[in-house]
């Protein structure tokens, strides 16, 4: 038998961060899992460079910050997170559940699904039989930067990140180069500014066409925008930065059947999905007066969290103020 977890949660957004810091509060062993190998949801994952403005305490912060204080904060209560891990089953056992990751399987007593808008993949080249090539020579995730020591590295994409990417391995790679296809780059100017100053070869307007296995590194096909003229370039290992998709295919595949209303799970004033000890918050979740933001997956967590309580401890004393922890 595997360990028995308390509490499961499926996303590592701002929903399933702060219900993971508010579960540890409540002393639940809880993990939280997540399919990316960074936390934070849509936040570091689609806007991590935007001004919010609308997050109670704060002013405004970045995006990315955002993202990692909440993460901090999860982790000063023991709570577990798990990245690069995508949950693909849950099976309902007597009065547990099976939970089935890519890489893992795991039991719980109850879940807390904070999926948003479904698992985030990065968003991959549009060339066939390349699979067997990812992180060897072809990368969508950043592995550390060793990897990469004394090689010709080529990056692929136009926004922030590719540039950031590009630029942190300048002083390291043996060259970089920077393939966007647009001519100007996404990115912040003061970004595209550095990047304007460094020894990173830019090329602009393409677009890779196609990518073959050499003996050693690979060869990668760029055709120029609005012309058929292709360049042929030569690389130890291919860096992608596309950003990231995200899909609910695999919610689809789970055994356990919830109720869904327009493709969300469907939940009462206590986040409760229409399963014993399945909890729903966050984007993924649809209730009358149901708003997309920040703010409410805050305050759903919690709901939900209380409720678990609940049910698997009913003797145990409710919540108390985080001051009481932290302040002794
Ligand atoms: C461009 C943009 C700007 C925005 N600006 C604001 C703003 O200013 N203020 C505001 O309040 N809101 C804003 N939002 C909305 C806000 O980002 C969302 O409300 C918030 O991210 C929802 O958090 P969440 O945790 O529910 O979902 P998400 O942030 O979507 O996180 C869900 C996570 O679950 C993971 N996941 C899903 N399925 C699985 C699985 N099977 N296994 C493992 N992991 C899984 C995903 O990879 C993802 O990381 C904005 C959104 C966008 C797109």
């Amino acid at each position: 038998m595997t360990e028995m977890y308390d509490i499961t949660i499926i996303g590592g957004g701002p929903a399933g961060l702060f219900a993971g810091f508010y579960a540890g509060m409540r002393t639940a062993k809880t993990q939280i899992i997540e399919s990316l190998p960074q936390a934070g949801g849509q936040v570091a994952a689609l806007y991590p460079e935007k001004m919010i403005y609308d997050v109670g305490g704060y002013a405004g912060i970045k995006a990315a910050n955002l993202a990692k204080e909440l993460e901090k904060q999860t982790r000063l209560v023991g709570t577990e997170i798990r990245l690069n891990e995508t949950v693909v089953d849950i099976q309902a056992q007597a009065d547990f559940y099976h939970v089935k990751t890519n890489r893992n399987e795991y039991d719980t007593r109850a879940i807390l699904l904070a999926t948003g808008n479904g698992a985030f993949n990065p968003r991959k080249l549009a060339v066939e039989g390349l699979d067997h090539l990812e992180d060897k020579k072809i990368y969508y995730h950043m592995p550390d930067v060793e990897h990469f020591e004394n090689q010709d590295i080529l990056v692929a994409g136009g926004g922030d990140s590719a540039i950031d990417i590009a630029l942190m391995l300048e002083p390291i790679a043996k060259s970089i180069s920077l393939v966007h296809r647009r001519q100007q780059f996404r990115g912040m100017e003061r970004n595209v500014q550095h990047l304007q100053e460094s020894t990173v070869k830019v090329m602009t307007p393409y677009l890779i066409n196609g990518v073959r296995e050499a003996v050693e590194g690979i060869d990668v096909d760029l055709k120029e925008i609005g012309t058929e003229a292709l360049k042929a370039t030569h690389f130890d290992k291919l860096i992608v930065n596309y950003g990231f998709t995200s899909s609910n295919k695999i919610i689809k595949g789970w055994e356990i059947d919830l109720t869904q209303e327009h493709r969300m799970f469907a939940v009462d004033s206590l986040m409760h999905t229409n399963m014993k000890n399945i909890y729903a918050i966050g984007d993924g979740v649809e209730y009358p007066g149901k708003l997309r933001l920040i703010a409410t997956a805050f305050g759903e967590g919690p709901i939900a969290v209380n409720q678990i309580m609940n049910d698997l401890y009913p003797g145990k004393r409710g919540p108390v103020h985080s001051t009481s922890m932290f302040e002794k």
